[in-house]
């Protein structure tokens, strides 16, 4: 069986910025980069990219750099993205709608199938065109469709009973917008965006900063 190495969560979460810069290389015709070239744009030390990139093989030469392309595309592997996920997303209010709204997560493979609540005033409402549904359905919609992630953007009083349903509905993986620890089962992958976690460390950096 082919090992597999473990690569730290610095170097995944990097990942997406070495993504997103080569996907702009990329579109503006650029085939090859050195990694010092690389370094000036993303403001990182050359270093620290030959690093990172060592960890999946290197994907350069010496002295001839980056295939561009290759580079992006295998990264895309990495990273999973370069095949489709299908999408739920629990909670139909400003957070939920404005995550529906974005179209940009598609262009990156995340299908949104459905939206859910329990506010029947939301029943048969669209979001984008995609129906918000009732959650006594939401079990089976996860099943019949093949859904991997839900994004969670409920009130966080309810979000543990709700992770624990989609979790039993067999979800792989938990976007969790809930100002709350889901603690579940291993298997589940959770993954929590708060917002004001991110906010309260650039605090911290302007208190400390001394600007
Ligand atoms: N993580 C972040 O960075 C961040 C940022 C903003 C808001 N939030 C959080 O996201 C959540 C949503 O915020 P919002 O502003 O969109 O709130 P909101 O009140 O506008 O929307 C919440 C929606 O969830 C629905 N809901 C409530 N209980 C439910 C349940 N048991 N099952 C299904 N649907 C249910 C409600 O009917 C409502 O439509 C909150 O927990 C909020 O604290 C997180």
């Amino acid at each position: 069986m082919e090992e597999t190495k473990k690569i730290s969560a610095a170097v995944i979460r990097r990942l997406p910025r070495y993504y997103r810069y080569l996907g702009e290389l990329n579109e503006s015709g650029v085939q090859r980069i050195s990694s010092k070239e690389l370094s000036a744009k993303m403001k990182v030390t050359a270093s620290q990219i030959r690093q990172d990139l060592n960890n999946f093989g290197g994907f350069g030469q010496q002295g001839y750099g980056y295939n561009v392309k290759y580079l992006y595309d295998e990264i895309a592997k990495i990273l999973g993205i370069d095949r489709p996920h299908n999408m739920i997303i629990i909670g139909a209010g400003n957070l939920g709608q404005a995550i529906v709204n974005y179209e940009d997560f598609e262009k990156r493979g995340f299908v949104i199938k459905g939206v859910f609540d329990n506010n029947p005033e939301m029943e048969g409402k669209t979001i984008r065109g995609i129906p918000v549904m009732m959650m006594d359905a939401v079990s089976d919609f996860i099943k019949r469709n093949e859904i991997e992630i839900v994004a969670l953007t409920i009130p966080k009083k309810a979000a543990k009973e709700v992770g624990k349903l989609v979790a039993d509905a067999g979800i792989k993986a938990i976007w969790n917008f809930a100002h709350t620890d889901l603690n579940l089962p291993d298997e589940v992958i959770v993954e929590n965006v708060h917002l004001s976690e991110s906010l309260m460390r650039l605090s911290y950096t302007i208190a400390n900063e001394g600007r």
